[in-house]
């Protein structure tokens, strides 16, 4: 197991940021770890990375406890932070040298390093450029490629697309898969489409405590929420039959012809639908399920509900 969190609480004061939350990630997963603003997650992220210390239970990098063994947790962690502060007045290698030599990397070894993680991160045409002249996307990269230098088996990456543009949010999803093919990554956002775009699995987190853990396929499948169905008919059809059938919750008249069908969690009325426009000699255009989408799933298990 490449992370094990258990039982962590992290107390502000009276606010319990992190309530209580157990999870793992497993050797060469990618796990997102969603949820909204204040949610907790750059707690846990620190916590994880040495930066804070719990107020009681446990993180375990590789085995290893992030409060006995700080050193070697950070020495197999690489940690970007929200918002990671740069050396703009610092030129990219001049920066990738110091963020090495602050791990004892040094003389050819250093050289090497660095040119693999420019090569990585796509750092190679702006490599001699000062840090304050690069776009964010590649104050990104850099900020990924001293994330690497010192080759860290984890990666815990806090919001690495917050503030990009859509292109460079494009480019750093790709570098981030592409490095998850090798690395062992966590990562926190509130966006649903990154989730389903780069990870195995997925932690959701609400006001401290954990609300989802699963592979986003199957998250996607348990649904709680209700499906729901459109049926085109060349003409309007007697509503009340189309609520008559079992599995049917409520029937929405769109416009001419067109309804919207809201089924029962788990059952799929598609097939009554047909048959009952068959038997009232309807003619049935379409029949489509819309697929429960990821922001719905989200909303739902986030939603204050006071
Ligand atoms: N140093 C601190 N002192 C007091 N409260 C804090 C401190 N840091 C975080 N909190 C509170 O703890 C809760 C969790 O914050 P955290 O930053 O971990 O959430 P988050 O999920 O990372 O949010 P965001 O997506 O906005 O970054 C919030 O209510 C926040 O206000």
């Amino acid at each position: 197991m490449s992370i094990a969190v258990q039982n962590l609480i992290k107390t502000y004061g009276t606010q319990n940021a992190v309530d209580d939350i157990s999870f793992e990630v497993k050797k060469g997963e990618v796990l997102g770890f969603l949820g909204p603003n204040g949610a907790g997650k750059s707690t846990t992220m620190k916590i994880a990375t040495c930066y804070l210390p719990p107020t009681s239970g446990s993180v375990q990098i590789c085995g290893l406890d992030v409060q006995e063994n700080a050193l070697e947790v950070r020495r197999k962690v690489g940690y970007l932070p929200e918002h990671n502060p740069l050396y703009l007045d610092m030129f990219v290698r001049e920066y990738l040298e110091f963020s090495g030599s602050i791990y004892g990397i040094s003389g050819k070894t250093l050289n090497q390093r660095i040119g693999e993680v420019v090569e990585q991160t796509g750092l190679s045409i702006e490599q001699n450029k000062k840090i304050g002249a690069l776009s964010k996307g590649y104050r990104q990269r850099v900020g990924l490629a001293q994330v690497l230098i010192h080759n860290p088996e984890v990666l815990i990456l806090d919001e690495p697309t917050t503030g990009l543009d859509p292109n460079q949010i494009v480019e750093i999803r790709q570098l981030i898969k592409n490095i998850g093919k090798e690395k062992t990554v966590i990562f926190s956002t509130h966006i649903m489409q990154e989730v389903q775009a780069l990870c195995d699995r997925v932690v959701i987190i609400n006001r401290g405590k954990i609300v989802a853990d699963s592979p986003v396929s199957s998250l996607q499948n348990n649904s709680q929420g209700k499906a729901i169905i459109t049926a085109e008919f060349d003409a309007d059809v007697d509503t009340k039959l189309l609520q008559s059938i079992a599995g049917v919750v409520s029937v929405k008249h769109l416009k001419t012809g067109v309804y919207q069908i809201t089924e029962q969690a788990g059952a799929d009325v598609r097939g009554s639908v047909f048959k009952l426009a068959t038997a009232q000699n309807w003619t049935l255009l379409g029949l489509k399920q819309e697929e429960n989408s990821l922001e719905k799933i989200f909303h739902d298990l986030t939603v204050q509900k006071d």
